[in-house]
């Protein structure tokens, strides 16, 4: 049901191969606002360097983790969020046909901007607490936004747009990084609360990056309140979905989307081997593509693109960003 795309195909010399695989990625993002990716820029050795990073990170001991706190409040998104402080359920309804029940999240994050960012500083883990941390992180952010200038690119071209259209509204590179530890749980956890809970992403595209534990579900058919699994590729295997931006400029699917008990370790989880209820521990890492602040979030394709009728077609990027994180600290 979820295309993988081999971004292979998107640099190869022959223009009519590149055509029909633009068409095909965006067709297939209207229709479910989420697809697979392979080939996209970002080296398996950045990868697998990430993820490295990211679980030392979250295997020192809480108040080493805390000298980087997330702030007690919505804005700056930046820095370390211990187990239950950030509550995605806030946006589990957010113009959504089926309202969902609001579970808690489980699960310990940190959030990275862009070292550029004129309105926001990060906030990294000081000197002498996993060294290795910022450059990492600023190396694999500046990979991922490698990735995602070819795939705005890709994405203008299926939409019969010029190239450069969502680059151009693309320039300041304020995007952000996310590292997720959902911790081992129990299967029963899951009636009262979740991994995270269902949401629509915020900005332009997202790059997902998870090891192979699975949980990822998208709701399917769109605003059905039923959710279906994605299967994990594993770690070089990026999930892509469209975030309320790209869908209010074009109508692209902006899907809503949880990680929570996968249908497969609900079924046969004692025969993969799960005893005692347990449900391991999963890693992923997101790169949420987001559009200049002042960017307007008029549709790019005509009025009739975008059917939402809540206003906020008129609004900014910027402004739109911050009206949807409220609440969320
Ligand atoms: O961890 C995941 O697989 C998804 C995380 C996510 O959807 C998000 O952080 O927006
Ligand atoms: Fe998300």
């Amino acid at each position: 049901m979820f295309h993988r795309f081999d971004f292979s195909t998107f640099r190869s010399a022959d223009q009519a191969e590149r055509e029909e695989f633009c068409r095909q990625f965006v067709a297939s993002l209207q229709q479910h606002g989420f697809c697979k990716i392979v080939n996209h820029y970002v080296p398996p050795a950045d990868i697998d360097q990430a993820f490295e990073i990211s679980r030392a990170f979250f295997e020192l001991p809480l108040n080493e983790k805390l000298k980087s706190p997330h702030p007690a409040a919505d804005n700056p998104h930046r820095g370390y969020s211990a187990f239950g402080v950030e509550k995605v359920s806030t946006h589990s309804n957010y113009d959504a046909a089926n309202p969902m029940p609001l579970l808690k999240d489980m699960k310990e994050s940190y959030d990275i901007g862009s070292e550029s960012d004129p309105l926001w500083d990060n906030i990294w883990p000081p000197s002498g607490v996993l060294d290795t941390f910022r450059p990492t992180f600023t190396s694999f952010y500046s990979a991922c936004y490698h990735a995602e200038l070819a795939i705005l690119e890709a994405l203008s071209l299926g939409l019969g747009l010029p190239a450069e259209t969502l680059a151009n509204l693309h320039k300041d590179e304020i995007n952000e990084l996310r590292l997720t530890r959902y911790p081992e749980v129990s299967r029963s956890d899951f009636a009262h609360s979740t991994r995270i809970a269902a949401h629509t992403d915020f900005g332009t595209i997202t790059l997902l990056f998870q090891d192979d534990v699975g949980g990822l579900q998208v709701e399917a058919p769109y605003g059905s309140g039923k959710f279906i699994d994605i299967d994990s590729g594993g770690r070089y295997e990026c999930i892509l979905n469209v975030g309320d931006c790209l869908r209010k400029w074009t109508g692209l699917c902006s899907a809503r989307h949880r990680v929570h008990l996968s249908e497969a370790v609900q079924t046969n989880g004692s025969e993969m081997g799960l005893t005692n209820d347990v449900v391991p521990e999963r890693y992923s890492i997101a790169y949420f593509a987001k559009p200049d602040r002042t960017a307007s979030l008029r549709p790019l394709l005509g009025s009739e693109a975008d059917k939402s009728n809540d206003g906020t077609v008129c609004m900014t990027a910027g402004e739109f960003q911050n009206m949807r994180i409220q609440g969320t600290y």
